[in-house]
C-alpha cells in the first residue's frame, strides 16, 4: 500500500467552466511519486486546461487540488522551483547558446537544493542526458526543430523537478530522438520524478504510462495501466501457439493460467507464443466513442 507522503497529485472534483462552457465536470485524480501518468482525450477534451491547473497557470473554478502538498492557486517559488514544464520552443532565446541557456536556467534553482535532491542538474551531465553534446556551444536559432524539443525538455528538467509535465512532448522528434526520449522518462522516473504526461500518440503512452487516464466530455472515464484498461474492454485475450509446427488459436479471459497449463502438457513442445490483448488504440476508441454516446460510466474506472 502506498502511504500518504507518497501522493504527489491528488485532484478532487476538479471544476473549470470557460464563461458558460463548463470544460471539467468533476474530475477526480491522484499520481504517486516516481508514476508516470499519461493524460489522455480527444482535442478539446481539458487535458491543457487540467494541466495548467496544476501547475498554478490557470485558476479552477471549483474543487480541490493539492500539488506537492500545496494548492498551485496559492504556491510560491520555492514551490514552483519543485515543478518542471516543458513549454513549446524557447524561441525568443535564439541568440543564447545551449550551454549558456542551461547554466543560467540552472542557476535559478541552486538556491532550493536539498539534501535529498541537489539542484540543479549539471549541466553537461543534462546536455548529454538529452542527446545534445554535439551541440552544446551552438546558438539556439542554429539547431533544428527536433534538437530545440530536446533542449526545451532539458529546460524543463534542469532544476530536476519532482513533478514534471510534459504537453505532447515527442512531437517533431525523429524515431531515435522519440527513443532516446524514453528512455529518459524512465530514467526521470526511476529516480522518483513523477511525470504527467498528454499525447496523441497512443503508442507512446502504451510505452511509457504506469496509468492511463482517457479524459472525454469533461469525466475521466477510465484510470489505470495500460493493461487494465485493454483487459476492461476486451475481456478475453488470444493465445497463439504452434506445436510440432501446426498453429494452434484459443481465446480466454485468463491467459496466464491457460498459458501454465499449456507448457504443463506440452513443455518445451510449445513454440512461437503470443498472448494479443486489444490494443490501447481499439481501447481507447471504445472507451471514448462509449463515452461520447452517453452509455453509462459504471464499471468503466
Ligand atoms: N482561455 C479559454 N477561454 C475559453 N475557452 C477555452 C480557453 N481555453 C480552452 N478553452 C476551451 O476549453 C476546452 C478544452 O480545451 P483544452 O485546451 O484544455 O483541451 P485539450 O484537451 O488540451 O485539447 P487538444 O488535444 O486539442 O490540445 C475547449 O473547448 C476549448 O475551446
Amino acid at each position: 500500500m502506498r502511504d500518504q507522503a507518497d501522493t504527489v497529485l491528488r485532484v478532487e472534483g476538479l471544476r473549470m467552466r470557460y464563461g458558460s462552457n463548463d470544460v471539467l465536470h468533476g474530475t477526480s485524480f491522484t499520481a504517486h511519486r516516481g508514476e508516470v501518468l499519461c493524460l489522455l482525450g480527444p482535442n478539446g477534451a481539458g487535458k491543457t486546461t487540467t494541466i495548467e491547473i496544476l501547475e498554478g497557470f490557470r485558476m479552477r473554478s471549483a474543487g480541490e487540488v493539492s500539488v506537492l502538498g500545496t494548492d498551485p492557486a496559492r504556491g510560491g517559488e520555492d514551490w514552483r522551483a519543485r515543478l518542471g514544464v516543458v513549454l513549446q520552443s524557447w524561441r525568443d532565446h535564439g541568440k543564447w547558446r545551449v550551454r549558456e541557456l542551461l547554466d543560467l536556467l540552472g542557476s535559478f534553482y541552486s538556491p532550493y537544493s536539498t539534501a535529498r535532491i541537489r539542484r540543479p542538474w549539471d549541466t553537461d551531465e543534462l546536455i548529454e542526458a538529452v542527446g545534445l553534446t554535439e551541440h552544446a556551444g551552438k546558438k539556439i536559432r542554429m539547431l533544428s526543430g527536433g534538437q530545440r524539443r530536446r533542449l526545451d525538455v532539458a529546460i524543463g528538467i534542469v532544476g530536476r523537478p519532482e513533478l514534471l509535465f510534459l504537453d505532447e512532448p515527442t512531437a517533431g522528434f525523429d524515431p531515435q530522438a522519440r527513443r532516446d526520449f524514453h528512455e529518459l522518462v524512465h530514467r526521470l522516473a526511476d529516480d522518483d520524478t513523477t511525470i504527467l504526461l498528454t499525447t496523441h500518440d497512443l503508442d507512446e503512452a502504451e510505452k511509457l504510462a504506469d496509468r492511463i487516464l482517457i479524459l472525454s466530455g469533461g469525466h475521466i472515464v477510465a484510470d489505470g495501466s495500460p493493461d487494465q484498461l485493454s483487459r476492461q474492454i476486451a475481456g478475453e485475450a488470444e493465445v497463439r501457439w504452434t506445436v510440432d509446427g501446426q498453429r494452434f488459436v484459443h481465446s480466454t479471459t485468463e491467459a496466464t493460467k491457460y498459458v501454465y497449463e499449456l507448457f504443463k502438457q506440452h513443455g518445451e513442445a510449445v513454440a512461437d507464443l503470443e498472448v494479443r490483448r486489444a490494443s490501447l488504440e481499439e481501447t481507447y476508441l471504445t472507451l471514448v466513442r462509449r463515452a461520447e454516446s452517453g452509455a453509462t460510466l459504471a464499471g468503466v474506472r
